[in-house]
């Protein structure tokens, strides 16, 4: 029965071929969070899934969205016949699922986080593809979890992985635990999870948890794949839903009951209070390393010119490795100098591994006038001083951000502070009142809205016009109290600051994806009088399909369209094809 659907399945994927699947299949392609990019490779037919989201591949809503739907994508793409999930971070492939997801949830998003995991374990776990993991980081509890969906798994040696559910307090779902068992027999199952086991490389290829251990394990994937290429898809493929099949058929029966489950179990307070526990711990590690942080933030602040205007048009400091955004938008905004700076403890393998990813991505720059000029400048030799206790001007950094860098000092309290989603967008606070006293947010201010003084964030300085798209959805504060736009590109950036507008905007919007595309457009054109040429420029059909966006992605498509060029035309049909599924 179970093979019976199988082959049904496989044969309307097949006819569904021609419609999901674009022609240019081969190449790379970015998601659209930048998450994660895909290589396929048009002569072997193998795609190289490579997670990229810093710092450590935690799996959030967002990201399990977009990598499932690429999985279910190439799953359909009959050109592919081989998938390896690997990571570009330097020490981790995946940190699992982002305990942020499960610690003080909201009850809709994690209902919907929780699906998508199991959507996208069903996704790997029942692939067609030959699917492999090359695990060149660690890879603990949900990184595990995705490791064992796969079908052969090598490993970089030293780095951990297993499922340590337990040291978390939660527990594996079942088809986690019948996965891990299907791989390294019951016994050695059943004690690895009681335990929350985390094995080394070697220590796991002992036990079968892996099979291989390789310096290169991507491309030791890559050589191993040409082995099972070599078989006929049809018949390795039967042969693994033979193997697979009741497991599948099994999680698949118990899905909606292990969502109740999860569901209730979670917001425990006995289980928040462990995951709380365990979210300090995994920071206080972190918090070793903030005085260095700190001395970062304050080489900006002995730098920077009292003047905004000045300060955009001649020096950025682009902290940390992480920040391509960042530097990106500050570019485009006018920046006509980028200085890299790292961290002063780095060792000098890893210094000039970031900067050679650095330089990889001002290469992508290049589009942008101003940003041929790059310094590298290192902290060495910086004076460490409480320069947060001084007045005039400050900065705070990245703070209400997915991607947290070393200066994200406590980013996740915020996140919960302002509970909507700002993605990736990183944000850049800073004040030129002279009196203000509390500039950087630290953890104590943190804790309450009330103790951060309004006056501390009477600027609000945004580069990613993403962000303005939440703006008029916080509710009024005394907190915002000014915003200051720099160098606005279009029409569109201006409607987004403006709540007025951006409302009226907001109702045309709705409009504009369910109705046909010219009787909207003049509207637009009235408030925003680019807009409608731009859109016209775009072929901006595409977006007819798009229905139920949130605003987040709305914001999206204005940042896109205001910085009309190919790539973001791409991103749109990516995010349009989305809804063909
Ligand atoms: C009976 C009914 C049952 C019903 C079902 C109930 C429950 C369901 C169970 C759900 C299953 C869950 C599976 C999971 O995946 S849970 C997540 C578990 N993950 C972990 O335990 C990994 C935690 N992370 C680490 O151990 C380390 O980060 C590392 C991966 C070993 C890497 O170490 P290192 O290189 O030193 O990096 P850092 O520790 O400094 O991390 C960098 C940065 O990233 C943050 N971070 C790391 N992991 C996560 C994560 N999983 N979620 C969110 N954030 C993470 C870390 O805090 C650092 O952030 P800052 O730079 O801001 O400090």
């Amino acid at each position: 029965m179970f093979l019976r659907n199988v082959m049904r399945k496989i044969a309307s994927q097949k006819s569904l071929n021609g419609l999901a699947i674009k022609k240019n299949y081969f190449g790379t392609t970015s998601s659209l969070l930048d998450d994660f990019s895909i290589n396929a490779n048009e002569k072997t037919g193998v795609s190289v899934i490579t997670m990229s989201k810093t710092p450590a591949n935690s799996l959030n809503l967002e990201f399990i969205q977009e990598l499932s739907m690429a999985i279910q994508k190439l799953n359909m793409e009959k050109s592919c016949r081989g998938i390896i999930l690997t990571s570009s971070l330097p020490s981790i492939f995946s940190a699992g699922l982002d305990i942020l997801e499960m610690y003080q949830p909201e009850p809709d998003r994690l209902e919907k986080f929780w699906t998508e995991f199991q959507e996208i374990w069903l996704a790997l776990y029942s692939s067609p593809k030959t699917v492999m993991s090359a695990i060149n980081g660690h890879s603990p509890a949900g990184g595990c979890i995705i490791a064992l969906a796969t079908d052969y798994r090598i490993m970089k040696p030293k780095f951990t992985i297993g499922l340590n559910e337990t040291m978390l307090g939660i527990v594996a779902p079942f088809w986690a635990e019948d996965s891990m068992k299907a791989v390294i027999g019951q016994r050695r199952s059943e004690y690895s999870l009681q335990l929350g086991k985390l094995y080394t490389a070697e220590e796991a290829l002992q036990i079968n948890l892996i099979d291989e251990i390789s310096d290169n394990p991507l491309q030791a994937c890559e050589d191993e794949m040409m082995n099972w290429l070599k078989l006929p898809d049809h018949a390795r493929t039967l042969t693994k839903f033979q193997n697979r099949g009741h497991i599948i058929e099994k999680m698949k029966k118990g899905r909606k009951e292990d969502l109740e489950k999860f569901v209730k179990f979670i917001p425990r307070e006995g289980i928040q209070m462990a995951l709380g526990t365990y979210l300090d711990n995994l920071k206080s590690r972190k918090k070793k390393q903030l005085k260095t942080c700190v001395s970062d933030v304050e080489l900006i602040v002995r730098k920077i010119k009292y003047n905004l205007e000045d300060y955009t048009k001649t020096t950025f400091f682009y902290l940390g490795a992480q920040d391509g955004i960042l530097a990106e938008n500050l570019i485009n905004s006018g920046c006509k100098k980028v200085i890299v700076t790292e961290h002063k403890k780095s060792n000098e393998e890893h210094l000039n591994e970031i900067q050679n990813r650095f330089r990889e991505k001002f290469l992508r720059f290049t589009r942008f006038p101003n940003s041929r000029i790059i310094e590298e400048y290192k902290l060495d030799g910086l004076e460490e001083k409480n320069w947060h206790t001084q007045p005039k001007v400050a900065v705070i950094l990245t703070l209400l951000t997915n991607d947290r860098s070393k200066l994200s000092l406590n980013s996740y309290l915020l996140r919960k502070q302002f509970p909507f989603n700002f993605g990736r967008t990183p944000i850049f606070l800073l004040t030129d009142n002279t009196e203000s006293k509390v500039i950087l947010m630290n953890e104590t201010n943190l804790q309450t809205e009330k103790r951060i003084p309004s006056r501390a964030l009477s600027y609000m300085f945004l580069y990613d016009r993403t962000l303005l798209a939440e703006i008029p959805r916080l509710k009024p504060s005394q907190k915002y109290t000014k915003l200051i736009k720099i160098q606005p590109k279009s029409d569109l950036v201006d409607l987004l600051y403006d709540e007025d507008k951006f409302k009226e905007a907001e109702v045309f919007l709705k409009h504009f994806f369910n109705k046909p595309y010219e009787r909207v457009i003049p509207k637009i054109e009235k408030i925003c009088p680019n807009l409608g040429s731009e859109l016209i420029d775009m072929n901006i059909t595409m977006l007819d399909r798009v229905k139920d966006l949130d605003f987040r992605i709305i914001g999206e498509i204005f940042r896109l369209v205001a910085s009309n060029d190919n790539y973001s035309r791409n991103i749109i049909r990516v995010l349009s094809s989305r809804h063909e599924f």
